[in-house]
């Protein structure tokens, strides 16, 4: 998989693409590429916003520098062999938003089967709107929200994402194994970890964990993942119309 980000503070990734990249990148797994959206502008201060039609707070980004850069990572000239637009050869087009759609587990798994991701990451009070439908030429768009609260950019939002996405793909990262029992996977929460001393500050780990009967244990975890679903996240719970 390539990943493409788009963003006016590049550094903000330094992080993953020490860490992700390292073992994914040697293995040739995931190819993760992090673009500065001022190379694609052309004025002496590198500007990439102004200020919004209608009034209001605040700047907005400008379409032209987006479009120049995004027309180049959509470009696959690894791909030129592939006459044509096909619609696999076409990127996913992620913008971070507050008015987006929620992030999941199940758009997590949804984007780790694409080839190529970019994600544009705005800032200040969003980025001009023709750009999303100039994008839509490119390749499938998607705005997507990492929750209900405003962050300052699509940064985080990005990098948590990444990771999400970034971990599903085999090889990546830790033991594939460990993915299929995890929150959300299977539609409810996970159950309780405990690991040694089985006696800690005079708290014992559950008995049944050390049975060693596993049928116990499957049936034990599962109705922790049950009943922490139901206090905790009630809406999670089939039938629940919350
Ligand atoms: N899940 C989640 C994602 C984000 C997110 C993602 C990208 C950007 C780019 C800029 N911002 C800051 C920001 C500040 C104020 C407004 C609200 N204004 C009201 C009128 C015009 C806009 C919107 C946006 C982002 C925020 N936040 N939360």
């Amino acid at each position: 998989m390539r990943i493409d980000v788009l963003s006016i503070f590049p550094s903000y990734f330094d992080g993953l693409t020490l860490s992700l990249l390292g073992k994914a990148r040697s293995a040739g797994i995931l190819d993760l590429t992090v673009r500065d959206l001022r190379d694609w502008t052309s004025d002496r201060h590198r500007t990439v916003d102004d200020t919004p039609y209608g009034g209001g707070a605040g700047m907005v980004m400008k379409p032209e520098p987006w479009a120049l850069a995004l027309d180049e990572l959509a470009a696959r000239p690894d791909d030129a062999a592939h006459a044509g637009d096909a619609e696999q050869n076409r990127p996913t087009i992620i913008f971070p938003s507050p008015a987006g759609e929620v992030f999941t587990q199940a758009t997590a798994r949804d984007l780790s089967s694409r080839e190529h991701l970019i994600f544009g990451c705005g800032r200040y009070e969003g980025i001009d709107e023709r750009v999303f439908e100039y994008a839509a030429a490119l390749g499938e768009v998607r705005l997507i929200s990492l929750g209900d609260y405003v962050l300052n950019g699509g940064e985080v939002a990005t990098m948590a994402m990444i990771e999400a996405i970034g971990r599903l793909i085999p090889g990546v990262v830790g033991n594939p194994e460990s993915l299929v029992e995890e929150s959300h996977e299977d539609g409810l929460l996970e159950y309780p970890s405990y690991t040694k001393p089985s006696t800690w500050r005079e708290r014992p780990v559950p008995e049944v964990l050390l049975s060693g009967n596993h049928a116990a244990i499957a049936a034990w975890r599962r109705d922790q993942q049950i009943e922490r679903t139901r206090t905790r996240r009630p809406d999670l719970l089939p039938g629940d119309d919350s």
